[in-house]
């Protein structure tokens, strides 16, 4: 059974329709990248997952349950930060986890969630002492009370410093091996790319793209890099070889192909000329530059 399934979903504000026909599913134990420019939906679908907005029409099962029949059993699945994590700042962060309790998580569990988000050592001081960071990594705590099957969160990298973000993504990889499925957005591209299972795209509210992360990242264009001791003469030897040839950053590029063919042929180029050869590599396009060609692909099609 999917953990999630999103069905033709639409959302007006008013007149202003801000989703549509958004459809997608997370099967168990994954983790789905939910990405797209500001303003082009991603809260708004979290949101109507969590009950936290009414969509206008579609359908959302959690579990095999329709959301709208019964939220309240399917919604018990669920654990999420959407936005900014809210903890009563009054309390402390162990009150807090006390209070988000539905009784079912018992204390040892509390303590493993206080130690796989690293939150022990500020546990019981109040929240509204809390950092940033430290709220954030609070609001992932609680949204692992309960025993959740489907974790959907919105941004929970925003206010981390690098250990504790690396620390995040391990733990989001350990919980999806638990089985948990994950929807997490993130403007962090790279942070994602090292985590997410399969992407869904969202640009002016609707779906884009759906991918698996090897072939959304394969589809884009390859190149070869080589870093040289004299750019100019380098690039001229390249062209004379029949390259077209990039200058990215201080390196040449040249087209990738399949076989190694492009790759000798441009080292041999280099080598005949006398050009100093610093580094060669084959450069994957990134998951931020295939968003970004996929946005401008979509928005060039809007316009015409
Ligand atoms: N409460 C609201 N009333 C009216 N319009 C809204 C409301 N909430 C969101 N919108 C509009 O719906 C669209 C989608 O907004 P949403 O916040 O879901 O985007 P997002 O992808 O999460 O963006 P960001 O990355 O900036 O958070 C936007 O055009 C936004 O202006």
């Amino acid at each position: 059974m999917k953990t999630l399934e999103v069905k033709s979903l639409d959302k007006f504000f008013g007149r202003k329709q801000a989703l549509y026909d958004v459809s997608f599913d997370i099967e168990p134990g994954t983790i789905l990248g939910l990405i797209g420019p500001n303003g082009a939906g991603k809260s708004t679908i979290m949101k109507s997952i969590v009950g936290l907005t009414n969509y206008s029409s579609g359908l959302i099962k959690i579990n095999g349950e329709v959301l709208t029949t019964n939220k309240r059993k399917s919604l018990k699945n669920v654990g999420s930060m959407i936005e900014s994590p809210a903890p009563y700042l009054n309390l402390t962060g162990r009150q807090n986890l006390k209070l988000f309790n539905d009784g079912s998580t018992t204390d040892e569990e509390i303590q493993q969630i206080m130690e796989e988000t690293q939150i022990v050592e500020f546990a019981d001081k109040k929240a509204k002492k809390y950092s940033l960071g430290m709220k954030q990594r609070l609001g992932i705590a609680i949204s692992l009370l309960n025993h959740p099957k489907l974790l959907i969160l919105d941004e929970p990298m925003n206010g981390l410093d690098p250990q504790s973000t690396h620390d995040l993504r391990d733990l989001l990889v350990k919980l999806a091996k638990r089985g948990i499925s994950i929807l997490i957005s993130s403007h962090l591209l790279d942070e994602l790319s090292r985590i997410a299972d399969y992407y869904v795209v969202i640009n002016h509210g609707k779906v884009i793209k759906k991918a698996d992360s090897a072939s959304f990242l394969s589809e884009g264009p390859k190149t070869i890099k080589f870093e040289v001791a004299d750019l100019e003469a380098g690039k001229a030897a390249l062209q004379s070889a029949g390259f077209e040839v990039t200058v990215y950053d201080k390196n040449l590029e040249i087209p990738d192909n399949e076989d190694s063919t492009a790759m000798n042929a441009g080292l041999s180029a280099l080598n005949q000329a006398g050009i100093g050869i610093i580094n060669v590599s084959r450069n994957q396009i990134d998951l931020e530059e295939s968003l970004l060609k996929l946005l401008t692909d979509d928005n060039n099609k809007e316009e015409k």
